[in-house]
This record gives C-alpha cells, structure tokens and sequence, in this order.
C-alpha cells in the first residue's frame, strides 16, 4: 500500500529530476597536495582579507601541521601573539585533518568572495552568486541568506537544503559578525517541499527514506555548529522544518503576521530539527505536546510567549525595527560574539547531535508509513492543505 501511494505521487510529478545522491561532505578530507595549494593561493591574493580572517587562517594552518596549541600563553601586552595564540587555542582538539580541510576551504571562499567584491559597486551588497534557491548578501557585516523560491511559499526542495548548507559553511568563514536566515514574499517557509518525495532513486523507497535521514541529519547539524550569532528574521508563516529548527538560532525576530506550524501528525511524521529536546527545553512539555503532537499552530505573539520567539514587531515596521537592531549587532566585536555564543551552546551540542540523530532514525522509518505516504498523496493531489 505505501509503496503504491509513493509510485502514485511519482506519477503525479514525473517532470521531476532523481535526487542526486548526496555525498557527505564530512567523509571528504583535503589532501596534502590540496592544502599546499591552498599555501601558495593565500600567497596570490590581490587583496589584504584582513586581521580577523589572517588570524583563522593562522590558527587552522597551526593546527594542521602542529596538532592542538601547547604553546604558553603570551603576557597580556603581547598583543599580537596572543592574537594568534586565542585563535589556535580557540580550535580545541580539532583533528589536524579537518583543520587541513577548513583551511583549503577558508582559502577557496575567500578567492571567490575577493574576486567578485572586486566587481561590486562601492556601498552595494555584496552579492553572492551560484544559488539557485536562494540570495545570500553579505554588508556591514551582516551575512543574510534568503529562502528565496516565493512562488512556493519557500519550501525548501533537495536543491535548498544543500544550498542552505553550502551557505551557511561560507558564512561561519567569511569576514560577517552574525548571520541572518529570512523568506522572501509573504512565507518565511512552508517546510519540506513535499515533491521532494516523489523522487524515487532506482533502490526504491527504503533508499529514498535512508537517503532524505542522511541529508536531514546533516542539515540540522549544520545550525547546531554554526559557530557566529544566528538569526531568523520570520517574515510570515512558517511550517515543518522551519520552525522546529528556530530552536537552534540564537535570536528570532517574527512579524506579527508571521504563524508557526508543526503539523507533523497531520502528515504521519514525527518532530525533527532537535524539537523534541530544544522545544520542551523552551516550553516545558505540555506546550510543546501541543505544537509537535498536536498540531496547534501558534501566531507570532503567542509563541513569543512561549520563548520560541524573541520578539514581534508589526508587520508595517518589521523589516526597519529589525534592521536597526541587527545593524548595532553587527558592530559588536565579532571574537567576543563567537566566543559568547560558544560558551552559551557548546555544552548542549553533542546531546543536540545525538537527538538529531535519533531524530532522522524515526523519521526514517515514519517515512516509510502509510500514514505519511497518504498525507504526501493528499498533498500533491490538493485533497488537503493545512
Ligand atoms: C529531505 C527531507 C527532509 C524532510 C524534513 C522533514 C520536514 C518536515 C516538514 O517540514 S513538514 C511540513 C511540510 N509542509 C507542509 O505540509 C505545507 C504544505 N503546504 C500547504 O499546506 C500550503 O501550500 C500552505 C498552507 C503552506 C500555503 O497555502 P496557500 O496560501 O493556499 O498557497 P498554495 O498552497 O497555493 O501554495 C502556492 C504554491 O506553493 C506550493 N507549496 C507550498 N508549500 C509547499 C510544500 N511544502 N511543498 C511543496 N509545494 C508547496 C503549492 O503546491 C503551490 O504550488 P502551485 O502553485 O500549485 O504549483
């Protein structure tokens, strides 16, 4: 029965491309020759990336070849070197393999990023390109990454979450204080695109269900490493998995038209985007029974209330009273923000990624159901929206 209602719901969008398989970018490490192009790149650059980022890149390259910092800490008026001494002594235990990684990768965005603000008009934004889904801007150091497909109320397809990451790995690098997650349009988000089933790979559902638990894990972990102040700017609506991962952004801003709907009943599926840790933390159990069990869809103010929201603003001033504010943030020296962020949220993070974990394993199976795949079918076939 499940099986028929997937191949059905394929037939409905047959015009859909395979999901290509999504390979883990975690399995993949630099290679030595990798990293000393990277050297001899940094040695090319046109343009000076400034301190902060000559400081990362110190720190990784410190890493990769001399393992964790166990110099003695400079004296206090050692400026420099005790610069260079906190950025690597930042990095922790870091596996010098991923350092070696981070800083080809460092290296790679910051040719790009340089080459093109050379392009870009003084005062403008500077603009990335290479997204489909999304428009990601990076000013006054502000990175803002907009979901960016309004004509489907944002819902994020297979493209989309790989872009959302692509994203956000270039903002914890690049040279911004803070970063910022909104919608274009009258949606923040509708969640998963619901399409993004019926694109079956030739190992059938199973594949397709192990497949979507790989990509969703990744994905929620992403948010729960970011390493720099994140923040969602909830311009409208948002359903699914766009609102349970507000529990990992560090400030949420919501206009007052703006609702916040978890209808994973509804649609035979279970809570994701750590939601089932984050929002009892948040709201205690019996109101996050009601959104994640329920379905009870909260507006702006009442999950202000909750402690899911920071704070509402009318809808006719949002996007200036936000502003202003994000723009006084972005001022604030970006190494304390970090470091204030890592010691609000490091404790939590492996219990985030073990929940994240369990999580997809639910999902995985969830999937799989009738219940789901009937939901999916109804949604397709528009014999239901929420
Ligand atoms: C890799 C897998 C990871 C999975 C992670 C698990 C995530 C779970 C979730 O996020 S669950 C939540 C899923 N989302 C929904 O169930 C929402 C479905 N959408 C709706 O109910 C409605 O579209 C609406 C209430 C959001 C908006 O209604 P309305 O204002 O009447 O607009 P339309 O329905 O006409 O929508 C316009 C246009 O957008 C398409 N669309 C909207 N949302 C989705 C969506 N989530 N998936 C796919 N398509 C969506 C809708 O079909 C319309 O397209 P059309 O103009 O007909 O081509």
């Amino acid at each position: 029965m499940a099986i028929a209602a997937w191949r059905l719901a394929q037939r409905w969008c047959p015009s859909f491309p395979v999901v290509q398989l999504h390979m883990n970018r975690a399995a993949m490490t630099a290679s030595q020759k990798d990293f000393e192009n990277a050297m001899n790149q940094v040695k090319l650059l046109k343009k000076d990336p400034g301190n902060e980022v000559k400081l990362k890149l110190y720190a990784l390259y410190k890493q990769a070849t001399e393992g964790p910092c166990n110099m003695p800490k400079p004296g206090v008026f050692d400026l420099i070197n005790k610069a260079k001494w906190d950025a690597w002594n930042t990095l922790g235990s870091l596996p010098k393999e991923t350092a070696r990684q981070n800083y080809v990768d460092l290296v790679s965005s910051l040719s790009s990023s340089l080459e093109s603000s050379s392009q870009v008009e003084p005062g403008t934004d500077r603009k990335s390109t290479g997204y489909e889904t999304l428009m990601v801007t990076s000013e006054g150091g502000i990175t803002k990454i907009t979901l960016n497909r309004p004509a489907k109320k944002n819902a994020i397809n297979v493209e989309m979450y790989h872009e959302i990451m692509r994203a956000l790995k270039a903002a914890s690098k690049d040279d911004s204080s803070i970063t910022v997650l909104t919608g274009n349009g009258d949606y923040y988000s509708s969640g998963n695109d619901l399409t993004n089933f019926t694109d079956i790979p030739p190992g059938g559902v199973e594949e397709k269900a192990k497949n979507s638990a790989i990509l969703l894990r990744e994905f929620v972990g992403c948010f729960i490493d970011f390493p720099k102040p994140l923040i969602a700017v909830v311009n409208g609506p948002a359903v699914g998995i766009s609102v349970t991962i507000l529990g990992l952004f560090d400030v949420v801003y919501a206009s007052d038209r703006a609702t916040f709907h978890t209808p994973f009943s509804h649609l035979g599926q279970s809570p994701e985007g750590c939601s089932s840790y984050t929002f009892l933390k948040i709201m205690g159990p019996a109101k996050a029974t009601e959104m994640l069990v329920f379905g009870k869809k909260l507006t702006a103010g009442e999950a202000c209330a909750q402690g899911l929201v920071t704070a509402v603003f009318p809808d006719s001033t949002f996007q200036k009273e936000v502003w202003t504010r994000l723009k006084a943030f972005a001022k604030l020296p970006p190494n304390a923000m970090r470091i204030s962020k890592e010691v609000i949220r490091n404790r939590e993070k492996e219990k985030l990624h073990a929940v994240n974990a369990e999580e997809c394993s639910v999902l995985q199976e969830r999937w799989l159901s009738d219940e789901c795949m009937n939901a999916v079918v109804n949604f397709l076939s528009r014999k239901s929206k929420l």
